[in-house]
Order: structure tokens, then C-alpha cells, then sequence
């Protein structure tokens, strides 16, 4: 079903949003270190040769000419000017779908707001304020404190058995390796050592010239970056299935792990939608990538019938990070009062979209239907952190109302944490 009619109504018929939640990755944002040293040096020496004997045309070249890196090391990773506009619009879209949820007056006991212990996912977080309450408010807005391993927002940097069963497995990487030896890379590897007059140009050189495209255009949409000259869209269309094979076996549905772990979220989610719940009516979240790919999967989105794999290439399937997790990629839900009882709205990248378990045939979801979907995740979400296993002990699980009992055991030795 079309839900695009329902698009612009705040209200659906009788019902009236009254709680949301919602998940951000940050926006555009500076490479990080190690790829701005790798631009600096292995990327001039080669728009030196490019310039030299590279098979570009005039005005390619004439890009190359003009190209070197404009950003410090002290700035890695730190959110561009693109990225402020892109949270402080989002925000300003958000509001003007649902006006009567989402006031232009803060109050911490309606608004509460949250951001990971970076500077990006802090000034995302400023200028999605910035987007609701205008400039010259954003100081009343509280923001607790920011936590580097926080248990929510980035729960997997708490996770030691992800971190060696997936992270750093080399099995993992398996299907990223094997289309690598492929031929529709190795073709991509011919044309760009041709294009550039680079003879030894190797993959990692091309995952790097990918990316500095990527960020370049990121950064302004409007100028074209030199480096993506180098591409057709052939070659284009392989290199973002090589992304997408890796994002799948390492954030997405490669391993039922990665998506397992990301259930302290979910039932934080429940916590803050129920139509009971005591926390403030909004909640907000600013964090990343591997956060939102992690838990799109846990919410059972973008699934494909067959598992993504290194054949796989051309096939028609829905796995697609660049689509799914862009910088300022977001997930919202509001819990709507209904005549008939509460549903919610779910809505990724700003488009209404289904939840699995959900009836196709309308954009809101009973939220008893909605909550029986996670129930069992949500109930079987224990954790062993450090020396203490800590268990959720949900009361009112009904609904998934927000209560809970943390009852920690002492284990002595048990340095994992791991989702049972
Ligand atoms: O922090 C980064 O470098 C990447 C990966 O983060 P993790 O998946 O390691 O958290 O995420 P981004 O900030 O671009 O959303």
C-alpha cells in the first residue's frame, strides 16, 4: 500500500500522536583520521599521475588540478556544515508533520533529548534543537550526560563476544573477499588502472578513491568530486554491493548476534512509547551507523528471503546501507491515542513504513500487535557484563510498560558480555 496520502496528517482520522521516539545516525561528517592521512598522501601522489597520464577527459582533469585535502586532523570525523543543515531541517520537517506533538517550546518534561560521547552525534543532536525551538532557545534544551559505551545508543561497543564473533572474525568477511576475487571487480580494477595510468592501483586504493567520492560529494552536492570521474556506473554499482555484502555480514543479518544484542534499545523503545509511560513524551536519540543498521535488522526491516552472498550481485534486493543508513538516517515512532485504542506510526528515512507482524493494509499498528512482534526479544534480553550478569526483569510486560527491576549477580571472572 501507498501511504504517501497519509503523509502530511498529523492526525489520522480520530487519533492523536502523543508519544515518539526516535533513532538518528549523525550527518555528513568529516573522514576520519587514517582515511584523511591516506587522502593526503596516497591520493596526491595519484592526482599527480592522473594529471600526468591519467585517460581523463579536459574538464576531469581540470578538477584533479585543483584538488587537495581542506581538513584538519583535529576536525576527523567532526559533523560539516552540511550535516548541521540536514538534522536542523529534519527537525523542522518532523515538527511540521505533527505540530501538536513536536512544540516549538522546549521543556525537559516533553523533550529528551540524548547524544553519544562524540562531537557529530553531540552537534546533530544541537542542531536537530536547532530545527525545533530555533536558534536563539537551543541553550534552555538539558542533554545528560553523554556515555562512550552507552548501553542504548551504542550497545555493541559493550559487547566483547560481538566484538570477536563478528567484528574482528575474518570468517565474516568472507563474501566481501570472494566478490573481490570476482570478475565484475576485477573489471572495475581494470578500468580505473587504465583511467588513472596507475598499473598497481590496488582494491584498497579503490575503496579509498569510492569514499573520497562519497565524502566529496557529501560534503556539496553541487560540485563534483574529481575522484568520481573515475567511475561508471557500472563500476559504481559493484562497489556498493561490495558495501552492502560487508555491512550485511558485520551490522546487518549476517549473524543473528548483531541484531540480538541491539534489544536493550528495543525495550527502551516500548519504555518511552507506551501510552502509560512516564518518561518525557519525546524521546531522541543521536548516534551511528552501526547502531542504525543493527537495529533496522532487530525490527526485522530490509530482510531478504535469501541470505546476501557474493553471488548475489544483480539480484534484486532490499539490504542496501547507502539507501538505508546515509548520514542523518532516522526512525521515528509515535504512539497515536485512537478512539479504538493506541497504534503506532512507524517511519524510516521520513516515509511511513511497515513493521514485520504489522497489517500491511494501514500505516498504524495496534500497539498491542506492535509490542507482541518484539515481546519474546524483549523478554529474553539478558546480559553478562563484566563481573556482574544483569538481568531486565520487566514488570507490567504486558504492553512492554515502562518498569523494570535490574537485578545484577556477581560472577566472578566473566569479563564477556554476551546476549543469551
Ligand atoms: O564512528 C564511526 O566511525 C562509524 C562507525 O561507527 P561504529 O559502528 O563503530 O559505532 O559510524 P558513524 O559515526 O559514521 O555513523
Amino acid at each position: 500500500m501507498n501511504f504517501e496520502f497519509f503523509f502530511d496528517c498529523a492526525h489520522f482520522f480520530d487519533c492523536t500522536p502523543t508519544r515518539a521516539w526516535g533513532i538518528f545516525r549523525h550527518g555528513t561528517r568529516n573522514p576520519s583520521r587514517k582515511q584523511l592521512f591516506r587522502m593526503r598522501t596516497t591520493l596526491s601522489e595519484y592526482r599527480d599521475i592522473i594529471l600526468d597520464r591519467g585517460k581523463l577527459c579536459d574538464i576531469d582533469k581540470e578538477r584533479f588540478r585543483t584538488w587537495n585535502v581542506d581538513v584538519d586532523d583535529a576536525e576527523q570525523k567532526f559533523l560539516v556544515p552540511e550535516g548541521e543543515m540536514e538534522l536542523i531541517e529534519l527537525a523542522e520537517r518532523i515538527q511540521n508533520r505533527f505540530p501538536s506533538l513536536f512544540y516549538d517550546q522546549y521543556d525537559n518534561l516533553t523533550y529528551r533529548f540524548k547524544y553519544t560521547d562524540t562531537q557529530r552525534a553531540k552537534k546533530s543532536a544541537e542542531s536537530f534543537a536547532t530545527g525545533l525551538f530555533g536558534r536563539e532557545n537551543i541553550r534552555q534544551v538539558w542533554y545528560p550526560r553523554a556515555e562512550s559505551r552507552d548501553p542504548i545508543l551504542r550497545f555493541y561497543k559493550g559487547c566483547p563476544r560481538w566484538k570477536s564473533e563478528v567484528d574482528k572474525n575474518p570468517d565474516a568477511m568472507e563474501q566481501v573477499r570472494l566478490f573481490a576475487a570476482s570478475d565484475q571487480f576485477l573489471q572495475v580494477l581494470r578500468d580505473l588502472r587504465v583511467k588513472t595510468g596507475i598499473e598497481d592501483l590496488s582494491a584498497d586504493d579503490i575503496h579509498l578513491i569510492y569514499t573520497t567520492c562519497a565524502f566529496e560529494t557529501a560534503w556539496d552536492g553541487r560540485k563534483i568530486s574529481p575522484w568520481c570521474s573515475l567511475f561508471d556506473k557500472e563500476n559504481i554499482k559493484v562497489l556498493e554491493f561490495l558495501e552492502d555484502l560487508e555491512y550485511y555480514w558485520i551490522d546487518g543479518y549476517g549473524y543473528e548476534l548483531t541484531y540480538r544484542q541491539a534489544c536493550p534499545a528495543g525495550r527502551n523503545m516500548f519504555e518511552h512509547l507506551h501510552p502509560e509511560s512516564k518518561f518525557p513524551n519525546i524521546t531522541l536519540y543521536f548516534t551511528h551507523s552501526g547502531t542504525l543498521l543493527k537495529y533496522l535488522a532487530f525490527l526485522g526491516l530490509y530482510r531478504d528471503p535469501e541470505v546476501l552472498t557474493h553471488t548475489s550481485f544483480g539480484h534484486d534486493y532490499s539490504w542496501k546501507p547507502s539507501k538505508i543508513d546515509t548520514f542523518g538516517s532516522n526512525l521515528l515512532f509515535v504512539t497515536f491515542s485512537c478512539p479504538e485504542g493506541s497504534k503506532i506510526l512507524s517511519m524510516h528515512q521520513e516515509r511511513i513504513i511497515q513493521i514485520p507482524g504489522c497489517p500491511p493494509d494501514t500505516p498504524l499498528c495496534d500497539y498491542k500487535i506492535f509490542y507482541e512482534n518484539f515481546k519474546d526479544k524483549i523478554a529474553n534480553c539478558n546480559f553478562v557484563k563484566d563481573d556482574f550478569l544483569v538481568i531486565f526483569i520487566s514488570y507490567h510486560a504486558i504492553w512492554g510498560l515502562g518498569g523494570q527491576v535490574m537485578v545484577k549477580v556477581f560472577l566472578p571472572g566473566i569479563k564477556t558480555l554476551s546476549v543469551t
